[in-house]
């Protein structure tokens, strides 16, 4: 029976993790450690908060003390820090938040793993770190890093971070980059989210300068399924990108959602350093772990609008 401690469950990526877990291993133990910051929700764990197998705790990944009681506590061998402040928007406004907790935060978890004896360290990272492509070609693991928003620098740095212990102390280490995710349970300030309640709410959707830029889609389902082969049967030490070349621009996706639900486009001023394209190379995870995504981009973008069509109350809340 594996012993999970993941930070930042109660986000995105990570409540969708929580629900993958339970619902593929009858045999486990989750431990939940989330701050409940602005884009933390019990909300998204409600269906779970009873299960004998979930437990959640309340504090911060840099309280490095609390995460070793935890890790002493509840025996954990596998530590998933999903745990980040996330929106690129957010860290060019309030950069120094983005340092402390992906950064700071990153290494405190580690040093706290390293003490504790914890079995398998996982971070989940972005492909971010690899900074902007132009209009062709793809970023594989090896790669140079370079990061162009305070977000995508905090999380490189964290992942030197990893590697630092992984090499001085042994530690046995994963990294996963994946591309952006898409999905139930993310915060409406996310582009997908954001255009799909805000046709639903008759309001514009906003598009960065020309809308050209490109993003990599992935199902967070996906994304979950690729976490999990990782866990079990990743090389130690090893980086893997996450993606299902699902590539499109942005105007493309507007479109599309425009359509869907009757919605209309207001271009507006570009986001400062606005990365123009990402995509990535996933064959290492493919040919090394198996791994294949499961959805087509058309079956989990209808699959999305529906879920925030049934869960108004849900993200009218965050969009207050
Ligand atoms: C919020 C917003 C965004 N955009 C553009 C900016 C990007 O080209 C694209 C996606 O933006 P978003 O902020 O949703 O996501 P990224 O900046 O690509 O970053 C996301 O995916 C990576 C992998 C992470 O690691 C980040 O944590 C995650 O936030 O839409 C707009 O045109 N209008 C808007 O109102």
């Amino acid at each position: 029976m594996q012993h999970y401690l993941i930070t930042g469950s109660a986000g995105f990526i990570g409540s969708n993790f929580i629900h993958y877990l339970l619902g593929k291993y009858q045999d486990c133990q989750v431990v939940n450690l989330d701050l409940l910051t602005y884009a933390g929700n019990l909300a998204n764990l409600a269906d779970i908060q009873a299960d004998p197998r979930y437990h959640f705790v309340q504090g911060n990944i840099t309280d490095q003390h609390l995460v070793e009681d935890l890790i002493g506590q509840y025996q954990i061998d596998v530590l998933v820090n999903f745990a980040a402040e996330s929106h690129v928007d957010r860290s060019i406004s309030g950069p120094e938040l983005f340092f402390e907790t992906n950064t700071r935060g990153t290494w405190s978890l580690l040093e706290a793993a390293r003490k504790m004896r914890v079995g398998k360290f996982v971070q989940i990272s972005t492909d971010e770190v690899y900074g902007s492509l132009g209009p062709t070609g793809y970023f594989s693991e090896n790669s140079p890093l370079d990061p162009s928003s305070p977000y995508s620098a905090s999380k490189a740095a964290a992942e030197m971070l990893v590697l630092g212990h992984a090499t001085t102390y042994g530690m046995d280490v994963n990294i996963t980059r994946s591309s952006n995710n898409y999905g139930p349970y993310q915060n409406p300030e996310k582009l997908l989210p954001l255009l799909i309640t805000n046709a639903i709410e008759g309001r514009d959707l906003p598009i960065y300068g020309d809308g050209q830029n490109v993003r990599d889609w992935l199902y967070v389902e996906d994304n979950c399924s690729a976490i999990d082969q990782v866990i079990q049967q990743g090389h130690s030490g090893a980086i893997y990108n996450v993606s299902a070349h699902n590539e499109r621009t942005n105007n493309q996706i507007a479109d599309l959602i425009a359509e869907r639900l009757d919605g209309k486009i207001q271009y507006i001023a570009d986001r400062p350093g606005h990365d123009f394209r990402y995509a990535l190379d996933a064959g290492k995870l493919e040919r090394e772990l198996g791994w294949q995504p499961r959805y087509e981009f058309a079956e989990g973008l209808e699959k999305t609008i529906q879920w925030y069509l049934d869960q108004e109350d849900w993200w009218r809340q965050l969009k207050g």
